[in-house]
């Protein structure tokens, strides 16, 4: 047989590539099979685009954090591309180091990272190093290649991103609360998932846009949940760059697709919805349990 292979947010070192590292060795367990093929991509949209061309069979994605709330890339990737599924999700401990080559955080002119951290660490970086300007990068593991050029710049990453550059670690557990931690989710494709049902799913995402800018145009599909004490654990918006003012609506309802209380919801939210994706039904399982 040959191997699962997952993409992932790239180069080496990133939180996503922790992430998937660990979720193959819990499936390399799990189904005692060849060890899974990590593939590294360059963004978000690039991963998801990955498994949904068909050229991995899994692909593993940050979607929201305690401190940042909603990972928009992907999100707005899972709303665009079709046929892709939310297979698991599982949730990962962020723990953000400061990476720089000077003791003298004085003269740093510049920090490097991933928009996430760069908000995540906001706190730390006003009060410690607020002369510097703070740049974007695609992810953290990306952001190393400036600190290893330049003496005066800094970047934050996490603990095996400064291991596997080399680079020394000047400040640790820098992210605003100490409890930082990010949901991953796996995702398949609809028609042709590797992996068995991984059980009885505990949640159900979906995304959807309402008809008409209009009062109670969002109360609708919310009283479909509401009606039935389905409760949401997550609802957020993201534009739907149509028009200004039209937005798509992410929710993660905390019961399983198969059920029949929620085929019925279904049925209604189908009604008081324009365009309605179920983007997948899961279980969320905790990091430490995988
Ligand atoms: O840049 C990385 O290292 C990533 O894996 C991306 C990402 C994100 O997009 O949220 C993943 C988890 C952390 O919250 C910080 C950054």
């Amino acid at each position: 047989m040959t191997p699962l292979s997952i993409a992932y947010l790239g180069p080496p070192g990133t939180y996503t590539e922790q992430a998937a590292l660990n979720y193959a060795d819990w499936l390399q367990r799990k189904h005692s099979c060849d060890p899974p093929i990590l593939k590294p991509e360059p963004t978000i949209a690039q991963t998801v685009l990955a498994l949904a061309q068909g050229n991995v069979s899994l692909a593993v994605v940050p979607v929201e954090n305690s401190l940042e709330g909603g990972v928009s890339l992907t999100l707005d990737s899972l709303w665009k591309i079709e046929d892709l599924k939310v297979y698991q999700a599982f949730i990962l401990p962020i723990n953000h180091m400061f990476i720089t080559q000077t003791t003298d955080f004085s003269q740093i002119v510049a920090v490097y990272s991933h928009p996430q951290p760069l908000g995540q660490c906001q706190d730390w970086l006003s009060a410690t190093v607020p002369q510097a300007q703070l740049i974007p990068t695609s992810s953290t593991a990306e952001a190393l290649k400036y600190v290893m050029d330049q003496r005066q710049v800094g970047a934050i990453a996490s603990e095996r991103a400064a291991w596997l550059h080399q680079l020394p670690i000047q400040a640790r557990s820098i992210q605003d609360h100490p409890d930082n931690c990010t949901k991953f989710w796996v995702l398949t494709r609809q028609k042709d998932c590797p992996l068995q049902s991984p059980g009885i799913a505990t949640h159900t995402s979906l995304a959807f846009s309402v008809d008409q800018n209009i009062p109670g145009a969002l109360l609708s599909p919310l009283r479909v949940f509401a009606q039935r004490q389905i409760n949401l654990s997550r609802i957020e918006s993201r534009p739907a760059k149509t028009a200004l003012g039209d937005y798509v609506f992410f929710v993660d309802a905390e019961i399983g697709e198969e059920t029949a209380l929620f085929q019925e919801a279904l049925q209604d939210l189908y009604r008081s919805t324009n365009v309605l994706k179920v983007l997948g039904s899961y279980n969320l399982v905790s990091f430490a349990r995988l």
